[in-house]
């Protein structure tokens, strides 16, 4: 009997391969970032994210993190720029955080962990939705951004502020009028390379986009994630905790960066 893939010690990302045997490929992600060895790029060119706030729909506990969900029939939150080439649409953005403030990000930064990592999913509008666009080398875009504990974020605080009515998996609730612009750095320098989706299906479809600057969360905001549930409502309860997959090999591809 199969069973569901998660993060705890029977299911968790050492056993994925059995179910997903390209969780072993040569693009899988998250990676650890080597800042000396990224290559700078002068042909990068400055990310373009142009977010419509009416297009929020809802907020979802998924079992595996909270996502936020938008509408994407329509080019009104895109990606243009950076390493991609023509527009990717913006499906959803979700977060990954650890049981304590020294672990929680899935991409590392010369082995340093950061508490928790946030993660805006764009797909390929060359392609007719996410679905087909996710079995593409080019379907998705994925741009991620740290979160250190420091000052409140305001902005953050807004999700946070709607977690009590998602507390167990498969719960959701409206969440409209949210402008994910407002959950990133002040400057938008990153790195680049290829990769994946970082759970199951684990699809080699994602160019990443890994930002260089991080966001702040206050460990009070930290501690309203710990508080949701992997487990729904009934059962034992079981906190969403430490649902990242950690560095992946590398496997000869190049990490470039947008700025020296
Ligand atoms: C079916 O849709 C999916 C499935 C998995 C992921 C994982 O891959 C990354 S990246 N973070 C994740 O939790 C996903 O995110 C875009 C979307
Ligand atoms: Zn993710």
């Amino acid at each position: 009997m199969s069973h569901d893939w998660g993060y705890g010690a029977d299911n968790g990302p050492d056993t994925w391969h059995e179910q997903f045997p390209i969780a072993n490929g040569p693009r899988q992600s998250p990676i650890d970032l080597v800042t000396a060895e990224a290559r700078y790029d002068p042909e990068l060119r400055p990310l373009t994210l142009r977010y419509d706030p009416s297009v929020s729909l809802d907020i979802i506990n998924n079992g595996h993190s909270v996502q936020v969900t938008f509408a994407d029939d329509k080019d009104a939150s895109t990606l243009t720029g950076g390493p991609i080439t023509g527009i990717y649409r913006l499906k959803q953005f979700h977060f990954h955080w650890g049981s304590s403030d020294d672990k929680g990000s899935e991409h590392t930064v010369d082995g340093k962990l950061y508490p928790a990592e946030l993660h805006l999913v764009h797909w390929n509008t060359s392609y007719p939705n996410f679905g087909e666009a996710s079995s593409k080398s080019d379907g998705l875009a994925v741009v991620g951004v740290f979160l250190e504990i420091g000052a409140e974020n305001p902005q953050l605080q807004k999700v946070i502020d709607v977690l009590d009515a998602i507390k167990a998996n498969a719960t959701q609730t409206s969440f409209a009028d949210f402008d994910p612009t407002m959950l990133l750095p002040n400057t938008l320098d990153y790195w680049t390379y290829d990769g994946s989706l970082t759970t199951p299906p684990l699809l080699e479809s994602v160019t990443w986009i890994v930002c260089k600057k991080s966001i702040s969360a206050s460990p009070a905001q930290m501690e309203k994630f710990r508080g949701l549930l992997f487990s729904v409502e009934g059962e034992p309860e079981c906190h969403m905790v430490d649902n990242y997959r950690p560095p992946q090999p590398l496997k000869g591809r190049e990490v470039r960066s947008s700025s020296k």
